[in-house]
């Protein structure tokens, strides 16, 4: 009899998978085994389910791996579903198992693993701590609406006695995931009412029946801990490979934005490693497999940086089906476009090299107006900040463009005698067959218009890193999938990873995401001491949502704790040299050098530090554009500070950050006016978060000469 002929069920938590893969491979293959075995029969598998003496939930059994691993598996009083929850050496199976508790909370109906001891010794150790009359953080909270957002019953007394963040700290790592990313908001000062709707709870469930474990594992909630076995393949599979969580289990605040029809487009923020390309992956194969379905129809998932796209591209393979594959076309944004126009038979070469185009500004230069007296600096901002910002094509636009934060004022006639360079520019890029990306988007767009979007087969798009992508670029999305209609564009993105420079403004694009912006606050990928480092660069930078408004990072959150950055100075290259010599032979010992990557500011720097590990007989490996890393391949990882972003690494290390190299004196040099310099710092302050923020585990970051200035803000951390 299989499992579905009679109706059993096996659940497995992600807990268990952890637990698995730290098993000895023997035992893997034995533990694979019982499974099985389970899914012939349960009840006649020949299989002990021993009870646990001194379990505080009395449905917990432990069933025999080999001689010295157990497993342990919920065995429900009623109904069919078995639920496995962890495995490890006997005595440590058992002590799991006698601490902790499964519960359906009565409320939100989610299906809890509660470790019930350290529960109560986080509820003794606050009691003792406010023995006298204190007013608690929550107080005010309902305890009915706290079980709404996730928390078990157990821990209501713990958080009444909550006063100080730290308090707070020390309920976090007990709480359900859904329940975590409630408590971080209501600690950052929202109202519950504005928590209900953003976690999409404002409705009450309906009762819930606290033994019917089936229902409960159904609820989006349980889901992110739980998955029902409904496929043998996918079992095998998943016990077969390390598992990537991500692929399976996703935080309720993600499947929500995944499993969900849209009425029109979607917007996504959320900090450095809150999950965003994980959602759109599982957003681009949801939309495949479940609304644009027919052979004909594809779907565009799309970025900004070419190492991004093929890195996706290679992570949604591992969660598709080829067929799926099929309708899924993943390339970033440049690229399309090139692709675009050579099939339109526009001859062109785009330009993304800035460096490469200061010959033909300095030839356009020398028809400037000289009684303005403007440097060539002042054109070049302007032309990037305000022109190819708002996509200025002709005088007329320039002179109505907004130039919003732009120090020097312009007269209507200033701006006339000005344009003048500009269309000498584009002139004399035309003349030569260039084209900066900005114009060849704006051609691509032109080209669709009167062709219709019905030339293109995309019914949706995807797009992740959509803090880089400009008007010019949200217009030609906005034309390629047409009007407006639901589930047309899934955008995901964060400013305060911007380093390009382009902002743009959705909703001046034809793109309304009125209703429909949502957020993610639970950083997966660092831990919180890189996190909150990793913010404090980003003090005095003022991050929009996209669309014309602020963003914050007042809920930003890590549930993972480790080791502040380290941040070391020497005074010479030479010595700092020495020092990451010594600091990757440690950390090779325990891990080998390919979880590493060392980056740094420019290419210059990178060449330097590559020869000087080379000598040293390090080895090393360069990332490349066009192709994803190979976590197999040996070798530390070296790239720029902008190769890296959206990529990440057990360790980042971040040497070379001097006074002149962060920020880039040269680069700061160039502005033309104090506002343009600061928008240059506030890009420079983006890309180190950007950097420090790729790290899994720890940061090293160090310098020759004098430090950054931008090192000093952090120290107090
Ligand atoms: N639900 C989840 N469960 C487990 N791991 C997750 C989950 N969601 C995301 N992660 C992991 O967190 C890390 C960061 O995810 P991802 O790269 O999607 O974040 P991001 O928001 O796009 O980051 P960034 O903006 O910094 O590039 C990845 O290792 C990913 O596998």
């Amino acid at each position: 009899m299989t499992m579905l002929e009679n109706q059993l069920r096996l659940a497995i938590s992600d807990e268990f998978f952890d637990a698995y893969s730290r098993l000895p491979k023997k035992a893997q293959g034995k533990m694979s085994e019982v499974i099985n075995r389970f899914k012939q029969a349960p009840a006649r598998s020949g299989l002990n389910y021993e009870t646990i003496h001194n379990s505080r939930d009395k449905r917990m059994r432990s069933i025999r791996i080999d001689e010295a691993h157990r497993a342990i598996i919920l065995k429900p009083d009623t109904g069919n579903t078995y639920i496995l929850l962890w495995a490890d050496k006997h005595d440590e199976a058992y002590q799991w198992a006698t601490r902790k508790r499964c519960i359906i909370n009565e409320v939100s109906g989610a299906l809890q693993i509660v470790d019930v001891e350290a529960v109560e010794a986080a509820t003794d150790r606050l009691q003792e701590k406010y023995v006298t009359q204190t007013i608690g953080k929550f107080n005010a909270l309902k305890d009915r609406d706290l079980m709404r957002l996730g928390v078990p019953n157990i821990l209501l007394p713990a958080l009444r006695q909550v006063v100080t963040d730290e308090d707070v700290d020390q309920i976090l790592p007990h709480l359900p995931t859904e329940a975590s990313d409630a408590l971080i908001m209501l600690a950052a000062g929202y109202a519950i009412g504005e928590v209900f709707a953003q976690l999409e709870k404002t409705k009450e469930q309906p009762p819930i029946d606290p033994e019917d474990l089936e229902a409960a594992l159904a609820r989006v909630d349980s889901r992110s801990r739980f998955i029902v076995i409904t496929d043998d393949a996918e079992l095998e599979e998943m016990l077969a490979a390390p598992l990537d969580k991500w692929r399976v289990f996703l935080h309720p605040s993600q499947r929500n934005l995944v499993e969900r029809d849209a009425s029109g487009s979607v917007r996504v923020l959320g900090g450095a490693g809150t999950g965003k390309t994980v959602v759109a992956i599982h957003r681009a194969k949801w939309l495949a497999q479940h609304r644009f379905n027919r052979p004909s129809d594809r779907i565009l998932l799309t970025t900004f940086t070419k190492n991004l796209a093929v890195d996706i591209e290679a992570n949604l393979r591992s969660i598709c089906s080829k067929e799926i594959m099929q309708r899924i076309r993943v390339i970033n944004i440049h690229a399309w476009v090139e692709e675009f126009l050579k099939q339109e038979g526009v001859e062109t070469t785009v330009i993304y090299d800035e460096a490469a185009t200061e010959q033909i500004w300095e030839e356009a230069y020398q028809i400037a107006p000289t009684e303005l007296g403007l440097p060539l600096s002042f054109y070049q901002e302007e032309w990037r900040d305000v022109v190819v910002a708002q996509g200025c094509q002709v005088a007329k636009d320039y002179l109505v463009a907004k130039r919003n934060g732009r120090g020097t004022r312009l007269s209507r006639q200033q701006r006339q005698a000005i344009w003048v360079v500009f269309e000498e520019y584009r002139n004399l890029l035309k003349e030569r067959g260039k084209r900066e990306p900005e114009d060849a988007m704006h051609d691509a767009r032109q080209i669709l218009a009167t062709k219709g979007a019905e030339a293109l087969p995309y019914q949706a798009i995807i797009v992740d890193e959509a803090q880089d992508l400009s008007d010019a670029a949200f217009s030609l999305l906005r034309s390629i999938v047409g009007e407006s209609k639901p589930n047309d564009l899934f955008i995901v993105g964060d400013a305060h990873q911007r380093i390009y420079g382009k902002v743009a403004t959705l909703s001046r694009c034809g793109i309304d995401i009125r209703g429909r912006s949502k957020k993610l606050r639970l950083n997966y990928r660092t831990t919180d001491e890189i996190r909150a480092w990793a913010i404090a660069i980003l003090t005095g930078v003022t991050a929009d949502d996209l669309d014309g408004g602020l963003d914050s990072t007042k809920d930003y959150r890590s549930l993972m704790y480790g080791e502040v950055p380290i941040v070391r100075g020497f005074n010479r290259l030479e010595e700092e040299i020495i020092y990451l010599q010594e600091l990757l032979g440690k950390i090779e010992a325990q891990q080998g050098l390919s979880s590493i990557c060392l980056a740094v500011r420019t290419n210059k720097l990178l060449d330097t530090y590559e020869q000087a590990l080379k000598n040293l007989n390090i080895r090393t490996k360069r990332i490349h554009r066009h192709q994803a890393d190979n976590p197999a391949e040996a070798g530390l990882r070296l790239a720029t500070m902008h190769r890296i972003k959206g990529l990440q690494f057990d360790y980042t290390i971040l040497p070379g950050l001097n006074e002149r190299t962060m920020p880039l004196q040269n680069l700061i040099d160039r502005a033309s006016e104090p506002s343009a310099k600061e928008k240059l710092l506030a890009g420079e302050r983006c890309l180190l978060h950007v950097a420090a923020t790729r790290a899994k585990k720890q940061v090293f970051v160090s310098y020759f000469g004098n430090p950054s200035n931008f090192l000093d803000l952090t120290s107090h951390h």
